[in-house]
């Protein structure tokens, strides 16, 4: 069975990551890229569909583990009756074929250890063949090879459906095991030398981390999330992948089991800003040149979300032969939400395009040309309904969320016009459009009998989005119905001060057409503490902050929702949105202007 979600930890290599527990075992790798089958998918079923386990024999959890300084190098020790050892992990940034490196150093006495490596290629499917040449353990099946030597040499030998390694590591001791993954037609892949490898990747996230401008009091947990949001990313496009997981549950043994490994556009331009905010101009550009190849074409296709490269068909499917984290059924690969119309995303983008021009990124004609197309869709269709931020499966609305992002688009582009007279466009135009859609969410979004702005129009649900009406600049924070809004999204979509979405139970299914219900949802829980503080709760904003950070699993990592009662975290891990959510609160705290 696979382990808590916030037993996990993260590495990876800027085109894909691995989940490694406590225990040792690596349980979730998709190779090559993020949106690749697994090769090791216990996480979302047994160990039988893959996994790698490297620890001390006969031994449980670590007895503990911390990222090596500002790095995705994991160190995990374990202290045991023979002696203590300690394995490092880590995905070196690849020339060609991706690397998984394991080095096991003895730190005291005599350690007896296991390693046990199950691989099954197409997430825990295919058992491969597996042969021993070269020095190497040689895994084919189809279009996928994974090699794996270790320096110096230790015995290995095939044992009913895995290969077993069983060793001794004394004091001193050090032995790196490589696993490399490679298409099964090329011949072998160039070696590298793990512990150069150990070294340059140390060196690599070092100068990375050491570029983040923020200096307040939460920079460790600050620079954790950036780094984490940088790991997201990959690297040969520039997309960024909303959580490199699919699957995990928003619910135990629920069905709100959903693939995150693409590319919102939502999610993206979120950490765009806050990488932006912080000093990462190269990341920013990266995304921002993906962006105007992946959206390129009629306005009218644009979807929210894309594959690494720009794709567009992500077929939602299932995997009847994976049994889902704790009975979690579905596995779902691909993602039915890509074809929703969700009016929110024109407004994200032109926001983020604006604030990478604010920012000092040198704009691009073809960035502009997109603003542009994108006002002029909203021009005809923002009156529509759509799925919303939530993507909700049910019916469409006309969600208020969605309708304060198409004014966040007038407006920036109102703004970036004002400020470059040169550039095209219809100023007059987005001025009225901006002040017709102001009015009508003010008119139609604002319920004055419930005191509130509600989800959609007509309805008395809340919603958390509605808590990010005063970081938009559509109404000041010090506005009657904002205070009444966050006032009541605090008393009523509460659950031990986190934030769910909306609705509970029955309501939730009513809200978005989906089974069952759903944790508190971290993002939003970031977004009141940003409400408080901009609503002059500067105290309670902080408390709230702290109780979130409190949730971070040991190395500093959220999922998508948190499960008070439980004191479990739920969903993809770890998930952008997040993170994206911790370090714009972080900013806000100290005073700095919005990141998201
Ligand atoms: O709630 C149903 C939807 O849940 C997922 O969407 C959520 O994740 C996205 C990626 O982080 C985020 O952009 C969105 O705001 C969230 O609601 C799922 O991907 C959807 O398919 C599903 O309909």
């Amino acid at each position: 069975m696979a382990a808590l979600i916030e037993d996990y930890a993260l590495i990876g290599d800027l085109q894909t990551a691995a989940l490694v527990g406590r225990d040792g075992s690596i349980d979730w790798l998709c190779l090559p890229r993020f949106d690749s089958p697994a090769c090791f998918a216990a996480l979302l079923g047994d160990e039988d569909n893959g996994h790698w386990r490297l620890a001390p024999a006969g031994a449980g959890a670590c007895t503990r583990r911390a990222y090596l300084e500002d790095s995705l190098v994991l160190e995990s020790v374990w202290e045991t009756a023979g002696g203590a050892v300690k394995v490092t992990d880590f995905m070196p940034q690849r020339d060609r074929a991706p690397d998984l490196v394991r080095i096991v150093e003895g730190l005291s006495g005599r350690v007896e250890m296991l390693g046990v490596l199950r691989l099954r290629f197409d997430y825990g499917a295919i058992v491969p063949w597996v042969r021993r040449t070269d020095g190497h353990r040689v895994a084919v099946a189809g279009p996928d090879s994974a090699w794996l030597r270790s320096e110096p040499e230790v015995p290995t030998r095939g044992e009913g459906p895995s290969t077993r390694s069983e060793f001794t590591v004394a004091a001193g001791e050090k032995i790196a095991f490589v696993l490399t993954w490679h298409p099964s037609h090329e011949p072998r892949p160039a070696l590298i030398d793990p512990h150069e490898a150990l070294d340059h990747s140390l060196a690599d996230w070092r100068a990375w981390a050491g570029r983040c401008r923020y200096r307040g009091p939460y920079r460790e947990a600050v620079v954790r999330s950036l780094l984490t949001l940088k790991a997201l990313t990959y690297a040969p496009t520039g997309g960024i992948v909303a959580a490199p997981t699919t699957s995990l549950p928003e619910e135990i043994g629920g069905v709100r089991n959903w693939d995150y490994r693409y590319c919102w556009l939502r999610d993206s331009t979120l950490t765009l800003n806050s990488l932006l905010a912080l000093g990462y101009e190269d990341e920013a550009r990266a995304w921002r040149d993906w962006l105007v190849r992946a959206v390129a074409g009629d306005p009218a296709d644009l979807q929210t979300m894309y594959g690494l490269a720009g794709e567009r068909r992500l077929p939602e499917t299932e995997l009847p032969w994976l049994a889902g984290y704790e009975r979690s059924y579905p596995v779902r690969t691909g993602n039915g939400a890509v074809s929703q119309l969700q009016l929110d995303v024109y407004g994200e983008v032109v926001d983020s395009l604006h604030a990478a021009r604010e920012g000092g990124l040198r704009a691009k004609p073809h960035a502009w040309n997109i603003q542009r197309c994108f006002l002029d869709f909203l021009r005809e269709h923002w009156r529509e309904p759509d799925a919303g931020l939530w993507e909700v499966r049910g019916p469409r609305r006309h969600f208020v969320h969605s309708k304060v992002m198409a004014w966040v688009a007038a407006d920036r582009a109102v703004r970036t016009l004002e400020a470059d007279p040169s550039l095209d466009g219809d100023l007059d135009g987005w001025r009225a459009l901006r002040e017709e859609i102001h009015r009508e969410v003010c008119e139609k979004g604002y319920d004055a009998g419930r005191g509130a702005f509600v989800q959609s129009y007509g309805s008395t649900e809340l919603d958390a989005a509605t808590l990010l009406i005063p970081r938009t600049g559509f109404l000041p924070p010090d506005d009657p119905r904002v205070l009444a809004t966050v006032d009541a999204v605090r008393r009523e979509l509460t659950d031990d001060g986190f934030v769910r979405r909306y609705g509970d139970g029955l309501a939730h299914t009513a809200v978005d057409g989906i089974s069952g219900t759903e944790g508190t949802f971290l993002a939003c829980s970031f977004w009141l503490a940003d409400a408080l503080q901009l609503t002059g709760r500067p105290k309670e904003a902080r408390a709230l902050f702290e109780r979130l950070l409190a949730v971070r699993n040991d190395v500093g990592l959220l999922a998508e929702e948190y499960a008070p009662a439980a004191g479990r975290q739920l969903g993809n891990f770890p998930q952008a949105f997040s993170h994206i959510g911790l370090v714009g609160t972080a900013l806000l705290l100290d005073g700095a202007g919005p990141a998201h």
